[in-house]
């Protein structure tokens, strides 16, 4: 075929040397074609490495995407979702793109090589809202004050000494639970998911007042803190509509933000009232002795900060956003752990009696739990482990967010994506753990991160571990428990803020100590 034809015009300066006589001979042809095909097959696969795909997953909806499908458990429906698309996929809520990842390899990537770029959240509005728009550690970006509350909080508030000197104030309270068991609820079913939330709440707005209040200002506060924060993790735990479409979050169609904004200024009233209250006692201190020796509780140290004229100090914002962390992200955690390893105890009783038998050797079986007993207790540390392996408060960690694009197992996850790790599915991968008959783990590649991971790891895992412990060891050596008609306990899980056992764990406390002084 003459070849000028093509193109429909005479051959100009280019071709004439091809067009001698207006025929190319066929193995130029084949030559020319292959070497074009090399080139293209070069370009097509260069530029697929250059620029990967996005995840695979599901479509759902227009508009939608997949949020008709989602259910309150949402860690579940992901496992089920990555036996379909893989270990890492993508979904859309509304607009919001996510990507769901379950493979220790490309979770590593995310907290281990990757951690800076995904040192990010994507709070709610919700989140946003009762944290002053990300004033705090969980929700701030990650910058120099995310880094400066870190450091303050890890270094100061949650070292071993500050700690310690706390030890005498979470023993009054653990006792007094003790005593309302024993005066109140002997023989009598016990909802143990609730006596460990009203021990930690006591525990932790004693350490952060610092008994500036008084034995009553603590009673009338702490009553209305109680339902505050009740309120307050419940709208948190809510989905919200204007998460998933930015464009409605004006119209505030739940009223979320109304009514987190009118929760958050009642418990703002609290702390405002607290932080004043230990200013006093500071000042009254500092003048009687010049210097305050004696322990600090947990506003001393913010106070201390906030005062400070450099690019450390700490706004009074700041401190309330603060404080707001230690109270959401202790007072649910810790006791849901102690719920479930009740729950898990009751349905495994020769683990409970092991855990019993353990106590009654390191403590003694006429003497009360001491924190100092916890490091001599190792059946009872793996019980710990184990139920925060087989029931993490936080399936999904706290959402990552990257704050450029990148690539993470072949696949591009645009910046500000919403990533979930879902370690709860890993905590459960048959491929490494033999579950459920044990925990024992097989192979290097296991990531157990009920804690999370990277620069984002929880802030809180000194005093949560010793709450949990603590708390675990007194119910299991002062009482004996047993079921109420000897159903065996439900272990469904549903999704709230934290990870909680569907249905309440209530059971029944007999006196396990000789020695009945000891209840009182
Ligand atoms: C059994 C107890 C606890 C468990 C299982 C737990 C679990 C977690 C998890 C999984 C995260 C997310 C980590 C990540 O994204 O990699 C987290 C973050 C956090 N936790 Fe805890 N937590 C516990 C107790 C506490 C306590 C007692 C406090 C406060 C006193 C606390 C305060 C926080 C804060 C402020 C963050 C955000 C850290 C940041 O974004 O830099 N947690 N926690």
């Amino acid at each position: 075929m003459p070849i000028c034809n093509l193109s429909g015009t005479s051959c100009g300066r280019w071709s004439s040397w091809m067009c001698k006589d207006k025929e190319l001979p066929p193995v130029l042809i084949i030559a020319s074609i292959s070497i074009l095909g090399t080139c293209l097959l070069v370009w097509v696969s260069k530029t697929a490495r250059g620029k990967a795909q996005l995840p695979p997953g599901p479509r759902g909806f227009p508009i939608l995407g997949y949020l008709p499908f989602l259910g309150p458990n949402l860690h579940q429906l992901f496992m089920e979702l990555a036996q379909n698309y893989g270990p890492i996929y993508k979904l859309s809520i509304g607009q919001k793109l996510c990507v769901i990842i379950s493979s220790p390899t490309l979770v590593k990537e995310i907290v281990r090589h990757q951690d800076v770029t995904f040192a990010n959240r994507n709070p709610t509005i919700a989140a946003k809202t009762f944290s002053y728009g990300g004033k705090d550690i969980a929700f701030a970006p990650y910058g120099p004050e995310w880094r400066l509350l870190r450091k303050v909080f890890v270094r100061e508030m949650q070292s071993n000494a500050n700690l310690d000197a706390f030890y005498s104030l979470r023993r009054s309270k653990v006792k007094k639970s003790v005593r309302d068991v024993y005066g109140k609820k002997i023989g009598e079913p016990v909802d143990v998911g609730e006596l460990a939330f009203l021990t930690v709440i006591n525990m932790i707005s004693g350490m952060f007042s610092g008994g500036n209040l008084g034995q009553e200002g603590e009673i009338d506060i702490g009553a209305k803190f109680r339902v505050a924060v009740a309120e307050l993790v419940e709208i948190l735990g809510k989905p919200n509509v204007s998460d998933f479409f930015p464009f409605l979050a004006r119209f505030d169609i739940q009223g979320v933000k109304r009514k987190m904004e009118e929760v958050s200024q009642r418990i703002e009233k609290i702390y405002d009232h607290v932080i004043d209250q230990c200013i006093k006692k500071k000042q009254q201190q500092s003048g009687e002795m010049g210097e305050i020796t004696d322990r600090k509780d947990f506003l001393h140290f913010l106070l201390e900060f906030k005062e400070q004229d450099t690019e450390k100090s700490i706004s009074r914002q700041q401190i309330k956003a603060l404080l707001m962390d230690i109270v959401i992200g202790g007072i649910d955690t810790s006791p849901t752990t102690v719920e479930w390893a009740m729950a898990e105890m009751m349905l495994h009783p020769q683990v409970m009696k092991k855990a019993q038998e353990e106590l009654t050797n390191v403590v003694g079986i006429n003497n009360l739990v001491e924190e100092f007993h916890i490091q001599e207790l190792p059946y009872l540390h793996s019980i710990v482990k184990e139920t925060l392996r087989l029931h993490p408060v936080a399936p999904l960690l706290l959402p990552r967010c990257p704050t450029e694009s990148c690539n993470v197992g072949g696949y591009i996850i645009p910046k500000g994506t919403k990533v979930f790790l879902n370690v709860w599915a890993m905590h459960r991968d048959p491929e490494f753990w033999d579950y459920p008959q044990s925990s024992n783990q097989r192979g290097s590649l296991v990531l157990y991160l009920p804690f999370g991971s990277g620069r984002r790891i929880c802030v809180g895992l000194p005093l949560g571990e010793r709450m949990v412990m603590y708390l675990l060891a007194t119910f299991l050596h002062m009482f004996n428990w047993k079921l109420p008609g000897g159903a065996n306990p439900d272990t469904s899980e549903k999704l709230g803020i934290v990870l909680e056992k569907s249905t309440p764990l209530v059971i029944i406390p007999t006196p396990r100590l000789f020695n009945l002084e000891l209840y009182t």
